[in-house]
């Protein structure tokens, strides 16, 4: 599998680098950085301050994707519309870790997956996906008397709350309990908020060091309090789960698709 980077001086871009040439059925071609950025025009190899690989680091979406069968994706936002564009264009699938996306960035990546398949998930770990189902069980089976509070922690650059993660566990939450989680959100508590609304989902973010990522989903009921714990500890872990997404994506017909369809789990 003929693989981009984008984002590929980032902390995930890095880890996808060191996946990708452990994985002997795929192959970097190429990989983006922001126009300006100082590894623009560099070798990869080169630039990650190792021997040359023949693999440019590019801001030209086109001309990266041009031999490519997948582009993975973990930037922000802004970079990740204009790849799905570019993807789109290219005919290469594409796999989206970026959080912090809003309803109209999803939208925009929808319009992309009619063309081409689309993996996107706020977490690529194994783990969390099992845990989504875990949680909209759990949400099912307990009435409203038990509160659903998502807690995250994550490392101090992270710069998107509540985490995709958290938004993902507190959607299955949702999906549990048959209501919308739009309307049944809090977010962000701060002076006299009032008691807490009852049958809302609350979300909670920490920031601090080096923390890879940790979410707990707390039902606090009657007497009784219980915890769902992920925590994720090298976020290697992300890299695996995408270049897994890469593979699955190919001879895949177009579509939006969850990491829950590449593991298996719907
Ligand atoms: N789904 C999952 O499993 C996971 C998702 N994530 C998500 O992935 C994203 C990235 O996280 P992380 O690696 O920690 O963040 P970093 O800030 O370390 O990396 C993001 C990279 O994307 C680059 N970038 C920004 N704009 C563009 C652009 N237009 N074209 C190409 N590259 C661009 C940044 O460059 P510059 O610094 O110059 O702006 C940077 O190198 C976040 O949204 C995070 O939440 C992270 C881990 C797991
Ligand atoms: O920014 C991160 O680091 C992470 N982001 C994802 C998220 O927003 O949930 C996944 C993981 O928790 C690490």
């Amino acid at each position: 599998m003929k693989l981009v980077i984008a984002g590929v001086s980032g902390r995930m871009g890095r880890m996808l680098v060191a996946a990708a040439s452990d994985d002997p059925s795929a192959r970097i071609v190429a990989a983006t950085e922001r126009e300006g950025h100082d590894w623009i025009g560099r070798d990869l190899g080169a630039a990650l301050g190792g021997a040359p690989r023949g693999i440019p680091v590019t801001d030209d979406l086109a001309a990266a994707l041009r031999d490519a069968d997948a582009v993975i994706d973990f930037t922000a936002p802004a970079a990740t519309l204009t790849l799905s564009a570019a993807a789109a264009q290219a005919g290469a699938a594409h796999i989206v870790g970026t959080t912090g996306l809003s309803d109209d960035d999803i939208a925009v990546i929808d319009a992309a997956a009619r063309r081409i398949p689309v993996v996107r998930a706020g977490n690529m770990s194994l783990g969390v996906n099992l845990l989504t189902a875990l949680v909209r069980r759990v949400a099912a089976t307990l009435g409203d008397d038990y509160d659903i509070e998502v807690v995250e922690a994550h490392h101090r650059r992270k710069v998107d709350a509540p985490s995709g993660t958290a938004l993902m566990l507190g959607q299955a939450a949702a999906d549990g309990r048959g209501v919308d989680l739009a309307g049944h959100s809090d977010r962000g508590r701060d002076g006299i908020t009032g008691a807490r609304a009852p049958g809302h989902i609350g979300f909670a973010s920490v920031r601090g060091g080096d923390i890879v990522g940790e979410h707990d989903v707390i039902f606090a009921g009657p007497g009784e309090v219980l915890t769902l714990r992920h925590v994720a500890t090298d976020r290697a872990l992300f890299a695996r789960g995408a270049l897994r997404a890469a593979h699955w994506t190919a001879g895949r017909a177009p579509g939006h698709y969850a990491m829950t369809d590449v593991l298996g789990l719907t």
